[in-house]
């Protein structure tokens, strides 16, 4: 084993009455790619920033290469050589690629005027193996694998030691992964310490040589990726076995609860039809833009309908939300944070104040919210704590378990287990069961191919804005939906 670029111990921090790290114990070596994984809440993204000096910690040691290493800010951190990738990029889009590659260089303003920023920027995408990228392009021309690869190039052009990737591929194509993934092994044969952060132990054991499980705030076991299992992983961040992940149960599919003709958006979709019967889940596959949130938009009222029709129940014709909630549709946006829930506000708050009852006491709608705290697994200090100081993975449970609340009898899912840990993927497959075998449809858009396969009873795939026709899931492999989703066979 080389030794640690970077060593962490006895990591503790606290939020309140909140103990988000309990002591952890955390080293990365120069040319590995180092997992971090654990269950949402178990402390990844608090050890995160307190590594690339968002937080303090309240007690423990960090040493890089050897020397104490006390970041005060984001920015110490990265002149030491410490960058973090979040899920949320952070690229200015009104700069140019080169700029936002020296963003941050000091000193950044009179670095520009210079050739020498050309030249830094040049080498950090050559680095990557993204020379076509041009430096002169407005970042936000780019699309979103492409900037994430100019933040990549920016750690680089700063000289980055550890680099940290939180999620990063949460909103990437399968090409576009592919080519992260490359990358992030050839940043590891150059001698960079890499940390990733993921939920998918797929990926996990694909690219990562060791791993680290926090659990509750602290780091329960270490080892070498290729040594330990998929299941082994999963067991050692739930701390239970995980049996079977999926669940469909056989089931007859009643009415026909929504029907969706040729529906058309201003842009996407292009050209949409469905029919989604009770106690159906149907699934839709595609690649990232093709247009499966803006179906699922366009059938809830978010975004206008430009041609075609929808039939909700009895009703024909577009809606507004607030019309299809009261016909009975619900929908979990892809975007919690901006069009899903209130972060201000309390998890209580955000679970019933859609469909507020006022002859229920606050002591009855907190108990109520606890059951189902409970029931999907959030981890939260209590029904009473603000939804903005949840873990991203918690704040995905509550949008859903809002949704489940008030009664929707269409649900209209986008993404649903995205950023959630796989002990609460297992329950919320079981809820979506659950609510197929009670009479429900649900209509479910996701990029994780297993999962489509393994809860859906039919698939129906997306192309440029074209929806193909649904078919039995038996029929579908996951080859199959792929070249379905990038236009190489008849669907
Ligand atoms: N600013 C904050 N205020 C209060 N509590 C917080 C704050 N930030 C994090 N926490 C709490 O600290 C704990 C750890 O959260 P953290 O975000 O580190 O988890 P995580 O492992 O990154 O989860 P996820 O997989 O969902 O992203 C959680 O219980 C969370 O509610």
């Amino acid at each position: 084993m080389p030794a640690s670029r970077l060593q962490l111990t006895g990591i503790c921090k606290a939020f309140g009455a909140t103990q988000a790290l309990a002591g952890v114990d955390f080293s990365a070596a120069a040319g590995e790619v180092h997992a971090l994984v654990g269950e949402n809440g178990a402390g990844k993204s608090t050890l995160m920033n307190v590594l690339s000096g968002v937080i303090p910690p309240d007690t423990g040691a960090m040493t890089l290469e050897g020397a104490p290493f006390r970041p005060r800010s984001p920015l110490e951190a990265r002149r030491a050589g410490v960058v973090m990738v979040n899920q949320e990029l952070a690229i200015a889009p009104h700069l140019t690629v080169l700029e936002n590659i020296v963003l941050g260089a000091e000193p950044a303003r009179i670095l520009l005027r210079h050739a020498e920023a050309r030249q830094r920027a040049t080498e950090a995408l050559r680095q990557l193996g993204r020379s076509d990228i041009p430096l002169d392009a407005p970042a936000a021309s780019l699309g979103i694998a492409a900037q994430q690869f100019v933040e990549i190039a920016r750690a680089l052009a700063l000289g980055c030691r550890v680099l940290v990737l939180d999620e990063p591929t949460s909103s990437l194509s399968q090409a576009d992964i592919e080519h992260l993934f490359r990358l992030v092994r050839r940043l590891r044969d150059q001698g960079h310490a890499i940390v990733y952060i993921s939920h998918f132990l797929e990926e996990v054991q694909a690219l990562s040589d060791r791993y680290t499980v926090l659990r509750d705030g602290v780091s329960v076991a270490t080892g070498r990726t290729s040594e330990t299992s998929t299941a082994e992983l999963a067991r050692l961040m739930v701390g239970r076995q995980v049996s079977e992940l999926y669940t469909r149960s056989p089931r007859q599919s009643g009415d026909v609860i929504l029907e969706v003709r040729e529906l058309g958006g201003i842009a996407k979709p292009v050209s949409a039809s469905l029919e989604l019967r009770r106690g159906e889940v149907l699934g839709i596959a595609g690649l990232i833009g093709a247009g499966r949130s803006e179906l699922l938009r366009a059938i809830f009222g978010l975004d206008p309908v430009v041609r075609g029709r929808v039939r909700l129940g009895l009703a024909f014709g577009a809606g507004s939300p607030t019309r299809r909630w009261a016909e009975g549709a619900g929908l979990l946006s892809e975007d919690r944070k901006t069009e899903g829930l209130a972060l201000d506000l309390s998890v209580v708050d955000n679970f019933t104040l859609p469909r507020l009852a006022p002859w229920l006491r606050p002591a009855a709608l907190a108990r109520e919210t606890s059951r189902w705290i409970e029931q999907l697994g959030v981890r939260c200090a209590g029904p009473r704590q603000r939804v903005g100081d949840l873990s991203g993975g918690n704040q995905q449970k509550v949008a859903l378990g809002r949704l489940l609340r008030n009664g929707a009898d269409v649900l209209l899912l986008d993404e649903p287990t995205r950023g959630v840990d796989i002990g609460a993927k297992q329950n919320i497959y079981r809820l979506i069961d659950e609510l197929a075998n009670q009479g429900k449809a649900v209509l479910m858009v996701s990029s994780y191919l297993p999962e489509l396969l393994g809860t859906c009873d039919r698939i129906a795939v997306m192309c440029r804005g074209v929806l193909g026709p649904a078919r039995p899931v038996s029929t579908w492999t996951e080859h199959g939906i792929m070249l379905a989703a990038t236009g190489a066979a008849a669907a």
